[in-house]
């Protein structure tokens, strides 16, 4: 790496969709930052703004079949700028790594025998490890020269006591198969909770933290001077919340159920459960925004999009409760990602009526808008609720510079 390397490139590969930002790790300014949406369809899109020329942002539709089209399609846009993938100052390219088993525990340089280990983790992240690991292929294939550092979302969590990690099944069966709660999303809760202990100007080592990241994929985790110690999704990212499209916690019986008596397939099950459930399966959109405007439209729509919201809230509480038990002394509780940024009214009916346990929303600072880390709750109450924006890709680039700066 020269002197003058000191840009980093985060892709965030999703199973249908790539974030990326381009930033200067000198003042961690973003130069350009973007998303891919609906890669394999015809009507899939790319948003690109060149956040260092000042430009306006640009959308071009078209057709990317794959992951490989979309990244070559980033690499274009990025070029187009005059900030391509062939410039000397990129120092690195970070990549979000999904599942990362028990074998990484920290951010990795990507060599072939830790791409092979990636492939090997599939089974375990069937929607996010092959997107991930395109990713990365790509990227070699453009930059073979460059560092590509992975940071992975099962990381932060590995420090869970084996009391919560444990599935309780025969052990030597759970063994033989790496069945257990790996975790996920925890460079968001590593970065979240991190930051609300900046909030409460503490160190996070003298801090308790549920963190409530609710984006598309929803996860909470338990937060003890800055390690996690619980977290809601388990195995695969199907466990614990009720997320856009994901059920999260079931009877397992259920998957039984959908075998044995309605006669479905493995794979049918497993699309059921992971992508046509949770608040697309239980009223049609998986959009907090939309089934808002339901709820407010009223009538028997409106009643379909308030049972979808009311089991959403309902199960975020139980882990509110579940952690408050888990932590025993709870100091802040800090909502994140798309939902919890945003809705304003998820946060005021997760938190309702919790004053015994420490736990009030104020209603104006609730309905107040920032992208900075703030407080909702009153003075009074004993814990402290935040809107704490997450930022993966930052982290990411922090993670993947310090690295290969070493
Ligand atoms: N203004 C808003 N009000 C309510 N919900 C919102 C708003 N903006 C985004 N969301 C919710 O955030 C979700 C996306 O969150 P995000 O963290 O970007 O998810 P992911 O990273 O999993 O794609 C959307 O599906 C939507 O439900
Ligand atoms: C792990 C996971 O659920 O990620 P996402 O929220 O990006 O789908
Ligand atoms: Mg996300």
């Amino acid at each position: 790496m020269t002197a003058t390397a000191t840009r980093v490139l985060v892709l965030n590969s999703g199973s249908s969709s790539v974030k990326y930002q381009l930033l200067d790790m000198r003042d961690g300014a973003r130069l350009a930052a973007g998303l891919v949406e609906r890669i394999g369809e015809s009507t899939s899109r790319l948003a690109h703004t060149p956040l260092a020329t000042g430009g306006e942002k640009r959308e071009t539709e078209g057709d990317m079949a794959d992951h490989e089209a979309a990244l070559k399609a980033v690499a274009a846009e990025l070029a187009a700028d005059g900030l391509g993938l062939d410039s000397p100052q990129l120092a690195a390219i970070g990549h979000r790594v999904v599942h990362g088993g028990l074998e990484f525990t920290e951010p990795t340089v990507i060599d072939d025998a830790v791409l092979e280990e990636i492939e090997r983790l599939v089974p375990l992240a069937p929607l996010h490890n092959p997107a991930n690991i395109t990713g990365i292929r790509t990227a070699r294939a453009l930059r073979p020269d460059l560092p590509q550092v992975a940071v992975f979302d099962t990381a932060f969590h590995t420090t869970m006591p084996e009391h919560a990690a444990r599935y309780a099944i025969d052990v030597a069966t759970a063994d033989r198969h790496r069945i257990r709660r790996y975790g996920f999303h925890g460079t968001s809760h590593a970065y979240v909770s991190r930051k609300t202990a900046a909030l409460l100007g503490k160190d996070p080592s003298e801090v308790n933290v549920i963190v409530l990241h609710l984006g598309n994929g929803a996860s909470a985790s338990a937060v003890a001077g800055g390690r996690c110690v619980d977290t809601s999704m388990g195995l695969t990212p199907l466990e614990g919340l009720v997320m856009g499209t994901r059920s999260g916690d079931i009877d397992p019986a259920v998957t039984f159920h959908l075998k044995r008596v309605a006669g479905m397939s493995e794979d049918e099950v497993d699309e059921l459960l992971n992508k046509k459930s949770g608040l697309i399966g239980l009223c049609g959109d998986n959009d907090m925004r939309e089934i808002r405007r339901r709820i407010d439209a009223g009538g028997e729509d409106g009643e379909r999009a308030r049972l979808a919201f009311d089991v959403y809230i309902h199960r975020l509480r139980k882990y509110l409760g579940a952690y408050s038990a888990v932590l025993g002394r709870v100091d802040a509780v800090a909502f994140t990602a798309g939902v919890g940024e945003n809705a304003a009214p998820v946060r005021e009916a997760a938190i309702a009526g919790l004053e015994e346990m420490g736990m009030a929303v104020d209603a104006d600072l609730n309905s107040q808008r920032s992208d900075e880390p703030r407080l909702i709750s009153p003075e009074y109450a004993r814990v402290a609720v935040a809107v704490v924006p997450t930022d993966e890709e930052l982290e990411i680039a922090q993670q993947t510079y310090a690295l290969v700066s070493a």
